[in-house]
């Protein structure tokens, strides 16, 4: 192989910059646009956030009601993509189900292949609107139950809960949700985001990079590891069992989901703000065992490895008990996450370089083609 130093998986490898979010792995810090997220956690909606992420700003009150105003009218799918999912094999997973119908809207849409700066930012908010719309679907289509349609008069999250369910549950729980939503939505060059950088950055348009970015975040060493987190759960049962589980698993050399990052090794900067969350969750649904488990299998995995829980170790059971099916999870993350990552298709459209790494050969020597074969 050539002499050349390689950066396996682009670790510690500064690629552009960004004005979304500042990630600090000395200080287990996260801003957005200059805002600490516990704090947009304790004062803001999500909307408020998602305006932020694209806008550089807060909302004021004005720019918030307008923003609001055209989410809700945007949340209906045109019937056809209702037909789509309702006609997908009813076990296909759910990220699969929603890469199709992301990339069928982006196939419709009425402003085509428009993409500067405004129809971006349309683009961007149509899909803030309608990916919850076909999560929900997809939910009860899992569980034999039909759609149920946007409710304007609700915000974002209690709207969300209102589609899957019937019905909106105590403001605590919403509230909860919310919180999972600011965490969830920007996270720097993650493997997702990345993604849909690269594909921008080849002059492709918004669907593409997001379609890509649903593939990329399905994967279990990334958002898919909210549900993994909750299968493991599932399969250790108590408290009780977990060091025998850990014990087996360790041995095996298995991935502990939900534990470890790429950029925070001493912590995750939002478990603590998540962690409060699933508590609240625990005390509203007296889910002491689970509170239980979550804590052992935790202080346990942290004193054998020294390996910190990631975002996804808490807001998996969160969402369990929010009434989520476990496959809803990685969906759900995208609801919040497209906020992110059309951000960041905009800002990469707007300085843009092909992105193109190179690579250290290490296959066989060149040769002929042999006469005979
Ligand atoms: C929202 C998000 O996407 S957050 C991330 C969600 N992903 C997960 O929870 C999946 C589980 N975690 C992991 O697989 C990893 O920690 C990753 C992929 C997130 C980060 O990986 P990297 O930065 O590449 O760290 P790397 O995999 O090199 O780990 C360093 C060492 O810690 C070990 N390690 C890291 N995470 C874990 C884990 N969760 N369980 C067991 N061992 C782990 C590795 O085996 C490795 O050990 P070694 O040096 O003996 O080989
Ligand atoms: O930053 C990462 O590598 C993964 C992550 O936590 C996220 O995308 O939220």
């Amino acid at each position: 192989m050539e002499d050349t130093e390689i950066h396996k998986g682009l670790a510690g490898v500064v690629v552009d910059t960004t004005a979304i979010s500042k990630v600090v792995q000395e200080t287990n810090s996260l801003t957005y646009r200059g805002y600490p997220v516990q704090e947009l956690a304790a004062n803001c909606s999500f909307e408020e956030v998602a305006y932020l992420i694209w806008n550089g700003e807060l909302p004021t009150a004005d720019q918030l009601k307008e923003f609001t105003e055209r989410e809700r009218a945007d949340r209906q799918v045109d019937p056809k993509i209702v037909d789509l999912i309702l006609g997908l094999p009813t076990d296909s997973h759910p990220m699969q189900v929603l890469r199709t119908a992301i990339s069928y809207i982006g196939a419709v849409d009425p402003d085509g292949e428009a993409a500067g700066p405004e129809a971006n930012q349309k683009k961007a908010e149509r899909l803030f609107a309608q990916i919850p719309t076909l999560v929900a679907i997809d939910h009860r289509r899992r569980h034999g139950l039909d759609p149920i349609a946007p409710d304007p008069s609700l915000g974002f999250s209690a709207n969300f809960f209102h589609m899957t369910f019937g019905e909106v549950p105590e403001k605590e729980v919403v509230r909860c949700f919310d919180v999972s939503m600011i965490l969830y939505a920007e996270h720097s060059f993650n493997a997702s985001t990345f993604t849909a950088r690269v594909v921008t950055s080849t002059l492709s348009d918004l669907y593409s990079a997001v379609t890509a970015a649903v593939g990329a975040l399905k994967g279990p060493l990334h958002g898919g590891a909210n549900e993994a987190v909750m299968a493991a759960l599932e399969e250790v049962g108590t408290a009780d069992n977990v060091g025998a589980w850990l014990d087996d698993a360790l041995a095996e050399k298995k991935k502990i989901m939900g534990f470890g990052h790429r950029v925070y090794k001493h912590g995750d900067s939002r478990v603590p703000t998540m962690r409060k969350a699933f508590e609240d969750m625990a005390a509203i649904k007296k889910a002491d065992d689970l509170l239980a488990l979550y804590n052992t299998f935790e202080e346990d995995f942290v004193s054998r490895k020294g390996i910190y829980p990631n975002l996804d170790y808490p807001s998996g059971p969160a969402y369990h008990l929010m009434g989520f099916d476990t496959q809803a999870f990685t969906p759900i993350f995208v609801m919040s996450r497209i906020t992110g990552w059309t951000a960041h298709i905009m800002e990469q459209q707007a300085s843009n370089a092909l992105i193109r790494p190179l690579s250290a050969y290490d296959g066989a020597a060149q040769r002929e083609v042999p006469a005979e074969r």
